[in-house]
């Protein structure tokens, strides 16, 4: 009876793939597990099966082959480890079945973007928070964005940058133990080099109107929460034997893109100098950073900004209000919903950054296509929270 209260429609006694990175962020991920998650999942009688990841791409080899018995994976890091193991399912020829399997964060990277676009900068990056989602989270689907580059597909779940804030993620590896600090000393320094960004990006636009952008966006927020799979409601006591998220109806890789690398019809290009791309899927990029505030779980879109080459003043000023999504309103802002967009070297012999999910990847062309709702997470709102200055 008191179980039936406490978790009402929502299956207790998760079963959960945990993986950790020690690396990641400050270096706390093993710790804040085994003080603060792990007595709190234990206490609701989850089952842990532990992975420490020892090296990169870990998290994507064990996803690879992962038994599909899990009602979540959890992953106490930053966004790196989401990103290989969204990775590790996508590739899987299950890969509709294993997307299915909720993928979690636990706050113990550097920015934590997942875990902020889910949860909230308001309760920063609080365990309890992240643990409570584990066990009484509700499924979300969520889109999952394909990635074509050197004929190599792979999959980001979050954002992908070219230009200065990919030059302010990957040029700061070294400062980890600042914590989210490293962005914005990161930006302070780019922003200083104000360096043009040698790309021509090209899109397919679906919308390009700010305010109504704005609008569609509030109006979605005032709709209830659409959750996409609720767990058994059938009545729990504490014998019961657990129930587990209904299988997915269908089990087959991951559907193929639509669009073909060379396709130009319906494809518009930026045509103004730009000091940087950042696309994404959720709205914040990090705690300081609103910088995608119309993006939305599952709409099938990914947001693409672009900002043009500007004065150095005016680039430092974009850190007032960074954080209620404030630069989205400015004349240099360019923000586009677009169903998908290509970015290519202006010259072969060019260098620069590419940030995929806050990885590296090579400053060759690639092309983003985003897939609608086929990953998923567990969310106590039904949404991403942001606090927007709308
Ligand atoms: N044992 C390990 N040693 C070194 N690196 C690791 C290990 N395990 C995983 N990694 C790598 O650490 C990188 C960073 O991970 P993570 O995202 O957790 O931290 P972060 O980059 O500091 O946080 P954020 O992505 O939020 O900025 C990932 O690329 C991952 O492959």
């Amino acid at each position: 009876m008191l179980m039936a209260l406490a978790y009402m429609d929502i299956t207790p006694r998760r079963r959960l793939k945990i993986l950790i990175n020690p690396a990641g962020g400050p270096g706390r991920a093993r710790k804040a597990f085994q003080t603060s998650v792990e007595p709190i999942l234990k206490a609701a009688k989850c089952s842990l099966d532990v992975t420490y990841t020892t090296h990169r791409h870990h998290a994507t080899e064990v996803c690879a082959s992962l038994p599909l018995e899990y009602d979540a994976i959890i992953a106490l890091s930053g966004d790196g480890l989401p990103h290989e193991i969204f990775n590790g399912l996508a590739q899987r020829p299950d890969a509709t079945e294993a997307l299915a399997i909720p993928v979690v964060p636990v706050p113990t990277g550097s920015a934590n973007g997942f875990f902020l676009n889910l949860l909230g900068v308001k309760d920063g990056f609080d365990l309890a928070l992240a643990s409570l989602n584990i066990i009484k989270g509700r499924k979300m689907n969520i889109d999952l964005c394909s990635i074509t580059q050197n004929d190599k597909r792979s999959f980001s779940f979050f954002t992908q940058c070219v230009g200065l804030l990919a030059e302010l993620d990957l040029g700061t590896e070294g400062w980890r133990w600042m914590g989210d600090t490293r962005f914005v000393v990161g930006f302070i320094r780019s922003a200083i080099a104000n360096k043009p960004c040698p790309v021509k990006v090209s899109m397919r636009i679906v919308a390009s109107d700010k305010k109504q952008m704005v609008a569609d966006m509030k109006a979605l927020r005032k709709a209830p929460p659409t959750w996409t799979s609720v767990p058994s409601s059938r009545p729990l006591s504490d014998n019961d034997p657990d129930t587990r998220f209904p299988p997915e109806p269908r089990s087959t890789a991951f559907p193929p893109d639509r669009f073909d690398e060379h396709d130009e019809e319906d494809w518009w290009t930026f045509d103004k100098s730009l000091c940087c791309v950042y696309a994404g899927t959720m709205p914040y990029m990090g705690r300081d950073l609103l910088s995608h505030p119309c993006a939305q779980p599952s709409d099938g879109l990914m947001d693409v900004v672009i900002q043009e080459t500007t004065s150095r003043g005016k680039l430092l000023s974009m850190l007032d209000g960074a954080d209620k999504g404030r630069p989205f309103w400015l004349d240099q802002t360019h923000y586009f919903k677009v169903s998908a967009y290509r970015v290519s070297p202006l010259n072969p012999s060019d260098t620069g950054y590419v940030s995929i999910d806050g990885e590296a990847y090579p400053f060759a062309p690639f092309q983003v296509e985003a897939h609608p709702g086929i990953a998923a997470t567990l969310s106590l709102y039904g949404r991403y929270i942001s606090e927007f200055e709308a």
